[in-house]
Formats: structure tokens, sequence, C-alpha cells
């Protein structure tokens, strides 16, 4: 038997003495009838068994086997005594029962007591009436039996006291061990804010020391931030009709230690004698939440550079820019593309794209100022915003801080196995000038970006209104472009190319045309910008190389049976890996050898991927096609292309020819090139050819070819065959004179 239960029993066992003495007493008593006697004594003997059974009952609400066993022997016990008294007309028997049980009562007493606060003032009062007892065994005559009896009641009363404090006490600490062992925290509020049971989770969640220190407080006191609108708020939704219970929150607690806790809160209403409380639960969320923002952050990080994704871009920007509008500030968004990475990618693969792209945003990081935002925003592209402008000063700031990043690039790359240099292309558009939203901004600063393109490698454009409208032009190209080749809009013209000394026609450069169904005609200079952007190009340049060597083997047997055809080749077709392969093929099947192609590039070709176009051009030289160099002296005409590369023509572009009869500086440039040309075992063509003057001219600075409206314009292939049987008619009538040779 464990010791609670011992105390159950004797506080059973006590309670029965009780009654038995009480009987014993009224039994014996003179100054009553025998009916009140019996009354009394009947009386004492239920409420004996009723304390018996509720004393144990709470000590030990599963004392059920052991009060059972005893309640039969008690109640016999009782009946046995009550069937004395009703015989025995003397008090010995009164007086030892009740020494008996004023002893038991203050052993009882004294255990009680002994054990914890709550049963002391029940202990206590059993040590009274113990001795009372004694008192009342040994001195107490059958005269003063109403003294006894009102004094024995009264202690009764506060034995009852001292069984319902331990009671109370019990069910309480029960209570409070529950909620204690709670893993998450516990409190209930009233209508007003304040706690009246909170667990020591709660107080430990809270920053308090104990669940104490929690009781009585107002919920504003334990929570620094929460005032007393939102905690009224909070309550008044369970005053609400139709709310699901229970309601859950989350919310970010600020603490009294100045720590933040991520909290859930689970609401539900608590009635108590009428009155509505919350019982809240507070769940520490802060894990939770920890690992919430680490996927949120992934999320918007980009795995590469670690930087600040598109994503994470889009909200940033936005946040920006309403801080500029509130505070009457500006910012600038600049769009950079580094020029060419994809040819990085094709040629040393993913890894070291990987690489220089960490490397190229370390690079625009160092640039940046503590609250400048740096962001991939695509493969090649980032993105940086320079917020907190003051008036005015948003386009300089970004032009300079452009210039800044063009040099930064500039310096070349170094990565593990390569030395790799490339150029960043910026746009630039600024809040508010050029937009009021960040996808406006971005929009601009991207279109902005493309028109630097254009320009060339390693510029940067501020956005003007007028590239919208060259944007959306090229959107509405672009849709028209898809399906054009199905649906055989697509024609070449050919422009002859004649020998400057003998006159004969021995080349023709092949030109693109398009009628669009939608659009009309639309001159290569439009479209074929688009076709780049969108990567159509390698399926356009694909149908022209075929159509182009195809109308040449048609020629066979014709005027023009040797000719050698020149065909515009755009970067893009030059980075396909299967380009070399397609040129031997088209050659194979239009019967065409190969010194009857030549593949027209322009020096940005050149410039943009100097490896790969190296190897390229080392393959279709190899295979005997030539390489001309287009437009030479329009960009960066460096030497050391000539070279570099396999090239076995240079075409001088029509800026130059068009003033040479009157400028002395495009004269001297032109002769300079012829020579230059020369010197390198170079042909040469002189583009844009109008008048005879300057055919003339050209002749007398030696060079080889010429190509322009004085020759011919670009026309239909039937009307260039007519063309040169005419020209082949004519120069049959002149004196022979020896063709070209170097
Ligand atoms: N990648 C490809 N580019 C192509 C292709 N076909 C054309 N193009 C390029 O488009 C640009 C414009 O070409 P186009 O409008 O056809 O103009 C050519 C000639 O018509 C023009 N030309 C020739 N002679 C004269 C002249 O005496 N005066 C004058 N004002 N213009 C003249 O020059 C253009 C040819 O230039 P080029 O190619 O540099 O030899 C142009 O850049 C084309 O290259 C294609 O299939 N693929």
């Amino acid at each position: 038997m464990q010791r609670k239960e011992k105390h159950a029993l004797f506080w059973g066992i006590g309670q029965l003495a009780i009654m038995a003495g009480g009987i014993v007493w009224f039994g014996t008593a003179d100054f009553m009838s025998l009916q009140w006697r019996l009354y009394l004594s009947a009386f004492f003997l239920s409420a004996g068994i009723a304390g018996y059974w509720s004393g144990t009952q709470f000590f030990i609400g599963k004392l059920r086997a052991v009060h059972v066993r005893w309640m039969a022997p008690a109640v016999l016990i009782t009946s046995g005594i009550f069937y004395l008294l009703w015989n025995i007309e003397n008090n010995w028997l009164p007086r030892g029962s009740a020494a008996a049980l004023g002893f038991i009562m203050l052993w009882a007493g004294t255990r009680l007591v002994g054990i914890n606060n709550r049963y002391r003032f029940l202990g206590l009062t059993l040590m009274l009436r113990g001795g009372f007892n004694l008192f009342a065994a040994v001195s107490l005559s059958q005269d003063m039996y109403v003294v006894w009896f009102i004094g024995t009641s009264l202690l009764k009363v506060l034995t009852m006291l001292g069984l319902v404090y331990a009671v109370q006490d019990e069910i309480q600490q029960r209570y409070a061990r529950t909620i204690d062992s709670l893993s998450h925290g516990f409190l209930i509020r009233d209508r007003r804010g304040y706690v009246h049971v909170a667990n020591e989770r709660c107080a430990k969640l809270l920053g308090f020391d104990n669940a104490q220190q929690l009781i009585g407080k107002h919920v504003c006191d334990l929570l620094p931030g929460l005032s007393r609108e939102m905690a009224d708020h909070y309550f008044f939704r369970f005053e609400a009709d139709g709310v699901q219970y229970p309601i859950a929150d989350t919310a970010t607690f600020k603490l009294r230690n100045g720590n933040h806790l991520p909290v859930e809160l689970l609401g539900s209403p608590y009635i108590e004698r009428g009155r509505l409380y919350c019982l809240v639960q507070l769940l520490d969320i802060s894990e939770r939440k920890k690992k919430d923002d680490q996927l949120f952050q992934a999320a918007r990080v980009d795995p590469v550079t670690g930087y600040s994704n598109r994503h994470a871009l889009s909200d940033r920007l936005a946040l920006k820019v309403a801080r500029a509008a509130e505070n009457g500030r500006e910012c600038a968004v600049l769009f950079i593309d580094l020029d060419k990475f994809k040819r990085v990618n094709d040629s040393f693969g993913h890894a070291a794209g990987d690489e220089l792209l960490r490397s190229a945003a370390r690079r625009l990081h160092a640039l940046l100022r503590p609250n400048d935002v740096l962001a991939r925003f695509g493969g090649d592209e980032f993105i940086i915003v320079i917020p907190d402008l003051a008036p005015n000063s948003a386009e300089q700031t970004a032009a300079d801080c452009a210039e800044a990043i063009i040099a930064a690039m500039a310096r070349g790359f170094e990565l593990s196995y390569h030395a790799i240099s490339v150029t960043a292309s910026i746009g630039i558009a600024c809040y508010p000038k050029h937009g009021t939203d960040s996808d406006t901004l971005i929009r601009n600063a991207d279109i902005a970006m493309y028109e630097a393109k254009k320009t060339g490698r390693g510029e940067q454009r501020m956005f003007t209104e007028d590239m919208n409208a060259v944007a959306r032009d090229g959107l509405v190209i672009d849709g028209a472009l898809r399906g054009a080749i199905e649906a055989n809009e697509f024609s070449l013209v050919y422009q002859a190319i004649t020998n400057a000394q003998t006159g004969k026609l021995t080349k023709v450069e092949a030109l693109l045309r398009w009628n669009s169904s939608l659009l009309g005609p639309v001159p290569p200079d439009r479209f074929i910008p688009v076709a780049e952007d969108s990567g159509m190009i390698i399926e356009l340049g694909t149908w022209v190389l075929d159509q182009a060597c195809r109308q040449v083997g048609l020629w066979k047997q014709s005027a023009l049976d040797d000719v050698t055809i020149s065909i515009n080749v755009s970067s893009w077709q030059l980075a396909d890996p299967g380009f070399v392969t397609l040129v031997s093929q088209a050659l194979i099947r239009n019967g065409l050898s190969p010194h009857q192609l030549e593949l027209e590039l322009t020096e940005r070709v050149l410039i943009e991927d100097t490896l790969n176009v190296q190897t390229v051009l080392a393959q279709l030289r190899a295979l005997g096609v030539g390489i001309s160099l287009d437009d030479f002296g329009t960009g960066y005409s460096s030497l050391s292309y000539l070279t570099q590369f396999h090239l076995n023509t240079l075409k001088i572009d029509r800026a130059f020819v068009m003033d040479i009869e009157h400028s002395e500086r495009s004269n001297n440039l032109v002769h300079a090139i012829i020579a230059m040309g020369h010197s390198l075992g170079l042909q040469l063509v002189a583009e844009g050819v109008e008048t005879a003057g300057q055919a003339t001219i050209l002749e007398q600075m030696g060079c080889h070819y010429l190509q322009g409206y004085h020759i011919a314009r670009p026309i239909a292939p039937d009307e260039l065959l007519r063309f040169a049987d005419s020209r082949a008619a004519a120069l049959a009538q002149t004196p022979a004179q020896p063709d070209f040779v170097i």
C-alpha cells in the first residue's frame, strides 16, 4: 500500500471511529428521547460512511478495491456498536472509543501536517480534534455532552474545510501538472487581457522565470510590441458568431529581452462560471520559420553566383521604387549582358561558364554600394539596382557605374584552365523617367541593352522612348518571321561583283529578301537583327546557303558557270557546331567546288569569340571555302584579324568608297587598305561603287574587284544571267586582258 493510500485509509477509519463515538454518546445520552438518539445515531453513521467514502475517493481516486474491502467491515462494526449502545447503559465504551479516536486523530494529524502544505490545515484540525477527544474521554462528564457535541461539530467543520482546501489544491496541482507537461505554451486570459492561467513553457517562451510571474499580468505587459487594441481585437473574434475553433494565427512577438519569437497561436473559447475566457496555446515555430526562411531564401538566391535571382530582384526593385516614390528620390536599373557568353559554354563547357558567371558577379558586386542590389536575371544577364539617388542624378550615376562595369569586365577573366575575355553590354533605365514600376524599368533597361549590343559589344545605352518603338517593331517582325520560310516568303537576289581590270563578272553576292504576307517587303537591315536575337538566323542562314548553292549549280553551263557565290554569315551560324558539315553538304549536294563559295563575315564576328571562330574558319579554309571580311574599316579594323584568321578577301566598306572622289581622307584610307591587302596577299573588293569615277580610282589604286550600283543592283537570278550574258558578249568584243591572279 502506498503512503497516500494509507492516509486515505486512516482518514476513512478515523471518520468511522468519530461517527461511532458520536453514536455511542447519543445512544447513552439521557437528555434525549430514544427516538432522537436513534435518529442522530443513524445520521452520524451515514455521515461517517459518506466521510469515509469521500475521503478515500479524494485521496486516492484509484483505491476503489481497498475502500470497498473496508467498507463492508466498517459498516458491520458501526452497526455492531450501534446495537451495543442500544442495549448497554454505561459509558465506558464511549469514553474508550473517544480516547482511541483521539489517539488515532492525533497520530493521523501529525502525519498529515508533515506531508506538505496542502495537508497541513487538515492535519492540524485532526490533531485538534484528537486532543479534544482525549480531553473528552478523560474529563468530560455526561452533563457536558452538549459542549462535546458543539465542540466536535465545530472541529468537524474545520476538518471539512481542510479537506476542501486539500481537494482544491490537489485538483489545481493536477491541472497545473497537466498543463506544465504540455510541450507548448498555454495561457488563459480574460476579456480585458489579464492572464489567469499560464504554464511554465509559456513563461519560458515569453522570457519569464516561472509561470507565476505571468498570472495577473496584462498580455501587453508580457509582450512589449503588443498594443491594447491588438489584444482586444484578438479577443473579440471569440465573441463573433460562426467562428471555427481553434483560431489559428502566426505572429512574431517582441520579447522583454528584445528578441523576437515567431509563434503559432491556437485560440479557443473557454467558459467558466458563465464568463468567456480565451485559451491560447503558443507553439514556438522558430525552427519551422527558420526552415521556411531558408527555403524562401533558397528560392530567391541564384545557385550559381549566390546573389539574388530574378524573383528576389522583382520584389527588391519594387521595394526600392516604392521607397523612391515616397521620398522623392530616383533609382537606376542597369541591365548587363555578357557578350557571347554562350560561346564560353559551348567551347569550354558549362563548368567554365559557371566559373565565369561567378567571377563576373563578384566583380560587379565589388563595384556596388551597400544598398545597391545585384541579381542574376537569367543565363548571362545581371541586373544592378542603384536606389535612393538624388533627383536628376540617376542617369549620370548609372552611366558612371556602367562605365566602371565595362572597364571591370574588360580586364579579362582568369578561369581555372582558361583565360577568357568577355565584354558586357549594358542598358539603363531610371525611375521615374523611364518607368514607374519594376517590370517597366526592367523591360526598358533590357531594350536599351539590346540597343547597346547593336551598337557594338561592350557598350552602354540609356533607354529612350523611340527604343520602345523599335522593340515593338522587333516583336512584330519576330512574330511575322515565324513560319515565313515554310510560307515561301523569302527569296535571294544576286549582286554582280566584277574584276576591276577586265570587267569580267567573277563573283556574285547573294542577298536575302523577305516579302512578308503580313508586313509586305521588309529590308534585311530590319529583319536580320531580329532573326539573330531570336536565334532564327540559323534556320534562315541554312536556307540561304542551300538556296544560293543550288542557284550556282543551276548556272552551270551558262555565262555564270564558274562564278563564286558570296554569302553573308552571321556569328550565330558560325557558332553552330554543325556549320562546317552543313557547308560541305551544300557544296556536294549542288555539285559546287569549294572555291566557288565565299563566306562573308563582319569584323564583329571575329572579335566576339576569337578561339571558336578561328577553329571554324580554319576548318572552312581547309575545305577550300573562301572567307571574306565584310565592311572593313567600319568596325575595329584591327590588323591582327587579317593575319590571325584565315581570310582571303577584304571588302572595303562603301562608306569610304562613297567619298573616294571628294575626300582626301577617304581616298588615303582606301589607298592604305588596298596597299595593306596587297602586302598580306588578300583579294580586295570595293563595295558600293556607284560611279565610273569611283571605279576608275579604285582600279588605279589596285583594287581587284568592284561591287555596286554602278555595275549592277542586286537582281533576281534570271536577270543576273541576262546581265552576265550581255557583259560576256561586250567583253568578247574588247581585247582580252588577263584575269586577276593573286
Ligand atoms: N546574315 C545575312 N545578312 C544578310 C543577308 N542578306 C543581306 N544581309 C545583310 O543585310 C544588310 C543589308 O543588305 P541589303 O539591303 O541587301 O544591302 C546590300 C546591297 O543592296 C547594298 N549595296 C550594294 N551596292 C550598293 C551601292 O552601290 N550603294 C548602296 N547604297 N548600297 C549598295 O549593300 C548591301 C550589301 O552589303 P554587304 O553585305 O556588306 O556586302 C547587309 O549588311 C547585308 O550583309 C543574308 O542572307 N544573311
